[in-house]
């Protein structure tokens, strides 16, 4: 199967509030694919529409071939669900939560789960209730591991964890994927264990779908330009050549999917006057913020 995940002209609304209209996009099976946008963007939602809670108002996602809202119980079985750090059951104990999932799951592997679990600073019969966030959320990733699912959907999953930790799990998770032939979706706010794990990336905003491409695309082609406004007409839009822009007084920065020769001729046609041009590199975080802007 070439796509583990195929949304196709996703419409949600919440009442009159719209979340977004026509969002289409693929999981390649194998891949890890990571959807980035702004607080409010819909990601969740999108999640919640594969997990079945939510059915959309329009559109049809597929996972491993079956429509998400109704997935046969074989299929159920090769997904793992990781909804913000949340864990149903949490008034068990690590011990007794690993025996529960354990009858549902027929790939169950728990030695994956103990190894993360012996990392935790928590007495034997603590409640998952009463741990830390950060607790909670390795509980659940322990979980997800042990069910061992061909494909992992994961929903804010750094929720809580330490840098430490985060840097453990991000660089587990990508070895895991690779070797083991997992599609993997997540959604993140820290963009930088993102650019350590995913190979395609999907941004969000307000209007839908910003960009989607492979993060060797987007990281190779999108490019931030710097220079100071000379005296003159300043007329910048975003439009083809410029994808967004910022300006404080007379330093000026534009984001582009253009070479510098395409940039700097867009400006002189439109009679924009300017020094110091100069490419700037970006980070993914450099390049998430100048797509999405800062507010
Ligand atoms: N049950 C609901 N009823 C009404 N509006 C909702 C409901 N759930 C979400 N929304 C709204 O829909 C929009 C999308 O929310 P969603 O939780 O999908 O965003 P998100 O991208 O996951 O955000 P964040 O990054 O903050 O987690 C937001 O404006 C939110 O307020």
């Amino acid at each position: 199967m070439e796509y583990a995940v195929e949304c196709r002209n996703l419409t949600h609304y919440y009442g009159a509030k719209k979340v977004y209209e026509n969002m289409s996009f693929n999981i390649k099976t194998g891949s890890i694919l990571g959807l980035l946008g702004k607080n409010g963007t819909g990601k969740t939602t999108t999640i919640n529409i594969l997990n079945g809670f939510l059915e959309p108002k329009a559109g049809e996602c597929f996972i491993l071939g079956e429509n998400s809202q109704y997935l046969s119980p074989e299929t159920k079985s090769k997904v793992g669900f990781l909804l913000e750090g949340h864990i149903q059951y949490d008034f068990m104990n690590i011990y007794q939560i690993e025996k529960f999932y354990s009858q549902f799951y027929p790939q169950w592997k728990k030695e994956p789960y103990y190894e993360l679990m012996s990392k935790l600073k928590i007495t034997d019969k603590q409640k998952i209730s009463t741990m830390s966030c950060g607790q909670q959320s390795q509980v659940a990733l322990g979980l997800i591991l042990a069910q061992d699912p061909d494909l992992m959907i994961m929903d804010d999953f750094s929720m809580g964890l330490d840098p430490g930790y985060r840097r453990l799990f991000v660089e587990f998770l990508a070895e895991y994927g690779k070797a083991e032939n997992k599609t993997i979706f997540v959604t993140s706010h820290i963009i930088q264990d993102m650019e350590r794990l995913i190979d395609d990336v999907v941004i969000m905003g307000y209007e839908g779908v910003l960009h989607s491409s492979s993060m060797d695309y987007f990281m190779n082609h999108f490019r931030q330009y710097d220079f100071q406004v000379k005296d003159g007409p300043v007329d910048l839009t975003k439009d083809d050549v410029i994808t967004n822009y910022d300006r404080v007084k007379n330093h000026a920065s534009v984001y582009s999917f253009k070479s510098p020769e395409d940039v700097k001729k867009y400006l002189k046609d439109k009679g924009i006057a300017y020094d110091n041009f100069r490419e700037v590199p970006m980070t993914l975080e450099d390049a998430f913020i100048g797509i999405t802007g800062k507010y």
